[in-house]
């Protein structure tokens, strides 16, 4: 049984997926525009993909866009996310800068949830962890491969490390390179669904996986991630079909 994380006003961990979309934007007044479309797309949360942005480096100007963001959102939870080139992002930071940055963020208070890559190291973990539960800020431990689908085992055990590490939800993403690793994904998730109590999200990204975007609520997926202005990763589709795909479920498994 899951136990949901209340965010603002939105449940994560209950009932339909969340639907979330990333900001992709590299300059402010882009980004702005594009948080401020979300609100009429109807996101439940929104990511900002912050290794997209072209000053992601300065803090102060970090700190501005967080300000801005938030007043544009409206109350809509708000995922801060540097995603590493190792791990699909468009940057590279040191590992010194890659706390800063997350800690900096977490400082503000202006976030609702940070996503920290499990491959980061336990000690960031931890760090970054407690600094943002002094502040009310969850934490999502993620993990990615772009290049495959491990087995199953691996995946649980991931899952697993980021649980047992204290992530406040847990998130894998992988890539199929045939149907039975979309299969693999699934299971791997309803295999981890009984271990924790933890929301988790997991895809099987690209268009092989588009299956994994929309059955969160029968496998144990919280949160999906639907294509904005432009999509973060493969296999994204438009929030609009995606929303329909998930009442449709919704209705007829009642899960
Ligand atoms: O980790 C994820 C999941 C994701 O990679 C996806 O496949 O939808 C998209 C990213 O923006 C997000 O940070």
């Amino acid at each position: 049984m899951t136990e949901a994380l209340n965010v603002k006003n939105v449940t994560i961990g209950e009932g339909k997926p969340c639907i979330c979309i990333p900001l992709t934007a590299a300059t402010k007044e882009a980004l702005i525009e594009e948080a401020g479309r979300c609100q009429q797309e109807g996101a439940e949360v929104v990511e900002w993909r912050a290794d997209m942005f072209a000053e992601v480096e300065d803090h102060l100007v970090v700190e501005q866009v967080l300000k801005d963001l938030t007043a544009v959102l409206k109350g809509i939870p708000l995922i801060f996310t540097f995603r590493s080139h190792q791990e699909g992002g468009e940057k590279e930071l040191s590992k010194a800068d890659y706390v800063s940055l997350n800690q900096f963020v977490i400082e503000t208070g202006l976030v609702d949830l940070v996503d920290v890559e499990l491959y980061q190291g336990e000690e960031t973990v931890h760090h970054l962890l407690s600094a943002a539960h002094q502040r009310n800020t969850y934490i999502i431990i993620s993990n990615h491969d772009f290049q495959k689908t491990p087995p199953q085992a691996e995946i649980v055990q991931r899952l697993k490390q980021a649980d047992e590490l204290g992530g406040d939800v847990l998130k894998i993403a992988v890539m199929p390179k045939e149907i039975d690793d979309v299969l693999v994904l699934l299971s791997a998730t309803n295999e981890m669904q009984k271990i924790t109590t933890k929301p988790m999200i997991t895809m099987s990204m690209g268009p092989l996986g588009v299956i994994t975007r929309l059955s969160g609520q029968v496998f144990g997926s919280a949160l999906t991630f639907g294509a904005g202005e432009k999509a973060s990763a493969p296999g994204q589709i438009p929030v609009g079909e995606m929303r329909q795909v998930l009442d449709v479920l919704d209705k007829s498994t009642g899960a």
